[in-house]
């Protein structure tokens, strides 16, 4: 009680410290306090634009630092250097248009969990896992909801998981899971210690812990085939559907779709199976109380194959990193066998302030908040995002038409290689001439006169007027056309899915009637495939082609227009008339651009050029989910490149040409916009598809996102003395040795979240480590085999970068020399 009171008093100073480290470290300019804003009496708030960051590039924010660093998988580390660099409380724009808010402090972090979290809390989502239940149609349980849906369900769960007679639940079947394991293990350890497949082993326990409580302790029914092929469907498909939503991360956009995640559809087929049998049974399993409960099929089926997955990697993996930490401290093991149960608790709390499997937790400010010294925006953030696995880019084709006539080649060294340039620029002259003499540059050349004869527009006014309603008449119908195309394309290619086991069943069948090889039935079924692809493709009318018909029109209008501005400038039809237009095009500008035959000099049409052209790229990529394919990422590069390129292009050609090409890329920068609206896309006709954003606005607006940096929290010296070392005893408030350690924040260590969406499944996790690790304590010698240090990295939870080795042999027998 002492030691506690003691702690509590220490916990105050080391916070009031933390919340003078609060305030930036570069200190705000005057001319920023003055803006600060007051809202509590006198107390005086800074803003986010306060906050220390690391300064980033406009576009790909800090992106770069990171892969420097080491990419997503040292995030964890990433970040507390940064923590250590910038404070318990900075924000970091790590590409894209979302500042996430990276929090240490143990005070703040409580706050944001418990005070800020509003009625429905809400966190980000993993995006491949979006994906699916978008693509799929097949809706995810707690941790995927939100708001009323949320909530509702939420208080079902908590009562029968939270409650203090949870015990009752899930003792035996813990109990009887973990026998089951120490008796497996008991078997290879029998002639000689065994190195066992740990991550393998502790999935599947964690798995059929889970299902125990799920079906109930029923030791008939647990017998039965029926239950075992659960068992099996389980484990091994929910592992399955972890490799590769962790795979989906990196692999190419369309292979999101390629894969068939059919094990996902087995596994709920098997959950649907044991509710109709859960039904009839007298068991006491999670089931049978949520069918009590009245909760529909549907729904328990939604909730406990989350449970599922949430259990398998989260417990097996903290599990794993336990057994690291005490195979490699023989004097722990042994002080452990001397301890009663509750010790191997702080044991387990010990390795996940170590090893937080989550090392951040994600937080949407529901409305403005005051955190810290901070007074930060409610961040409004799309429910769904979606990617379009058939997207197309649609970029400004751009083309370099801008040679002046006085233009001088500079001469080469080398004289065969000077006649090889003087053809060139002869041919490119010819290809020039031949343009610019074109019917169609023509017929556009008279119809721009013409509408700046009847208009009475300025040329300026004519050049931009002429451009909207040029684009607007052409490109934007066939823009539309377009994306109705690829959203059919899209559906079709679910559709096609869905046939794809039939295709591959009949193919199978043909195979044995005509005993095909190997080679002739994938030939077959390749045939097969591309037949029914074409029928449907047929049957919407929507051939892929078809989505490019605007890039074909557009490159032709194009360049059409930018050569017929380039003759009405260069006089090139020789006529007086022309040097009257010349006259005309040389008054005809505004603003900074009076004379349109000159280039700007001022730079500022090529530079709103590229930046326009620079913002469609953006746009275009931010609308989708997630990193796309290596390939798109090839042409956005290259379009990147060729939009900076273009800049001083634009910058020396008249500017006619240039206000042309700005306000060509302006107008399709807006159908670009216009065509992201659902409500507009529906209004055009094009139909609904998967990769159609919900919010697309929201989605590109700037968006903050908290982040609580569990990882380092824990590992801060100012929270936890010897804050590296693994000493259990350190949460034991009965241990003399724990006054040594000055520094204890308990709230710094929050490996299961805090609040109302705190971990549902966090009493069945420390029950089921608890027991595994103190059988495996009392029955066995454990060894780490790992001749270096296993770190951490950050997969979908923090894993080890390697196998961890353990030999394990039976305690008390003879075979330690053999390790
Ligand atoms: C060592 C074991 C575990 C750890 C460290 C852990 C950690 C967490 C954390 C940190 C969260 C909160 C995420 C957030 O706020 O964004 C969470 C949520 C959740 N956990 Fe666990 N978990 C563990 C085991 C389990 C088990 C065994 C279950 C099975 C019942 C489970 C089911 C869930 C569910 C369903 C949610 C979502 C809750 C909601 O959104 O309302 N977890 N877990």
């Amino acid at each position: 009680m002492f030691l506690f009171n003691n702690c509590g008093s220490r916990y105050k100073i080391a916070n009031m410290n933390r919340l003078t480290r609060i305030i930036p470290q570069g200190k705000p300019s005057i001319q920023k306090r003055n803006t600060m804003t007051s809202i509590q009496g006198n107390e005086a708030l800074l803003s986010i634009a306060d906050m220390p960051h690391p300064t980033s590039l406009p576009i790909i924010g800090t992106k770069l630092h990171l892969l420097v660093a080491g990419s997503g998988i040292r995030l964890h580390e990433y970040i507390d250097r940064r923590h250590k660099k910038l404070g318990p409380i900075f924000y970091e724009k790590l590409g894209g248009n979302t500042k996430f808010v990276f929090i240490s402090d143990p005070v703040v972090m409580k706050s944001l969990f418990l005070n800020h979290d509003g009625k429905y809390p809400t966190h980000l989502l993993p995006d491949p896992w979006v994906l699916y239940e978008k693509l799929y149609g097949c809706k995810r349980g707690l941790f995927f909801m939100n708001g009323e849906e949320w909530l509702t369900n939420r208080r079902v769960m908590n009562k029968h998981l939270l409650r203090d007679d949870v015990d009752k639940l899930i003792k035996s079947p813990v109990e009887e899971s973990v026998a089951k394991f120490i008796k497996s293990w008991k078997k290879g350890a029998e002639n000689e210690y065994f190195v066992p497949n740990l991550e393998s082993e502790f999935y599947r326990f964690s798995t059929e812990v889970i299902i125990s409580i799920l079906l109930g302790n029923n030791p008939e029914e647990k017998s039965t085939r029926h239950s075992n092929m659960i068992m099996e469907m389980f484990s091994e498909s929910v592992k399955r559907i972890f490799q590769t939503t962790t795979k989906l991360y990196g692999l190419p956009i369309e292979w999101y779709q390629r894969l068939n995640l059919k094990e996902w559809r087995d596994f709920k087929d098997s959950v649907d199976m044991s509710l109709s049998l859960d039904k009839r049974q007298e068991n006491k399993g999670l089931i049978k109380r949520l069918c009590e409960d009245n909760l529909s099929d549907e729904m328990i089926t939604r909730i406990i194959a989350d449970f599922v997955i949430a259990a398998g990697d989260t417990t097996a993996y903290t599990s794993l990193w336990i057994i690291y930490l005490l195979a490699n401290q023989a004097k722990l093991m042994e002080e452990i066998q001397s301890k009663d149960q509750d010790f191997i608790k702080h044991v387990v709390r010990e390795a996940m302030r170590l090893y937080p499997v989550a090392p951040f937790l994600t937080r949407i400010l529901p409305k403005q908040s005051v955190l810290g010294q901070y007074k930060l925006e409610g961040g409004v953030r799309i429910k769904y995002r979606s990617f379009s696995a058939l997207c197309v880019t649609k970029p400004e084709i751009f083309g370099c038409l801008g040679t002046s006539r006085n233009k001088t080649v500079t001469p080469i060294i080398n004289n065969k290689r000077n006649l090889s340039v003087e053809s060139f620029v002869k041919w490119q002259e010819g290809i020039y001439t031949g343009i610019s003499n074109s019917y169609p540059v023509h017929v556009i050349q008279d119809g721009l006169l013409y509408f700046h004869d009847t208009s009475g527009l300025p040329w300026w006014g004519t050049v931009v007027t002429s451009t909207i309603v040029i684009r607007s008449l052409m490109t934007l119908p066939l823009a539309v056309y377009s994306n109705s195309v690829l959203a059919k394309v899209e559906n079709i290619s679910l559709e096609l899915k869905d046939l794809v086991n039939e295709l591959k069943r009949e193919t199978a069948i043909a195979r044995k009637s005509f005993k095909l090889t190997d080679k002739q039935t994938a030939v077959l079924y390749r045939r097969s495939l591309k037949k029914q692809w074409v029928k449907l493709i047929e049957r919407d009318n929507c051939h892929p082609f078809k989505a490019s018909l605007v890039v074909w029109f557009q490159i032709p209008i194009w360049i059409c227009m930018s050569f017929a501005l380039r003759n009405l400038v260069y006089m090139s039809s020789g006529d007086p008339a022309s040097l009257v237009t010349f006259m005309e095009l040389s008054a005809g500008g505004i603003g900074w651009i009076p004379n349109l035959t000159e280039p700007d000099r001022s730079w500022i049409l090529p530079v709103a050029f590229g930046l326009t052209n620079l913002s469609i790229i953006e746009i275009q990529r931010m609308s989708k989910l997630r990193e796309p394919s290596k390939m798109y990422n090839v042409f956005t590069n290259i379009f990147r490149t060729f939009s900076i390129v273009m800049i001083p292009v634009a910058a020396s050609v008249p500017s006619c040409m240039c206000l042309y090409w700005l306000t060509s890329s302006s107008v399709g920068l807006a159908h670009n916009l216009i065509l992201l609206s659902p409500s507009l896309r529906r209004k055009f006709g094009i139909p609904e598809a998967p990769s159609e954003l919900e919010h697309p606005y929201s989605h590109i607006k700037e968006e903050i996102s908290m982040i609580a940096s569990i990882y380092t929290s824990g590992r801060d010296k100012q929270n936890f003395s010897q804050a590296d070392q693994f000493l259990p005893y350190r949460w034991d408030r009965s241990d003399p040795r724990r006054t040594g350690l000055m520094n204890h924040v308990p709230s710094a260590s929050l490996p299961f979240a805090l609040g109302a969406r705190s971990c549902i499944g966090k009493k069945i996790a420390m029950l089921q480590m608890t027991e595994l690790v103190y059988q495996i304590v009392n029955n066995f010698e454990l060894k780490c085999l790992n001749t270096t240090e296993v770190k951490p990295i950050t997969s979908q939870v923090l894993v080890p970068n390697g196998e961890i080795k353990v030999a394990v042999s039976l305690r008390g027998t003879e075979k330690k020399e053999q390790f």
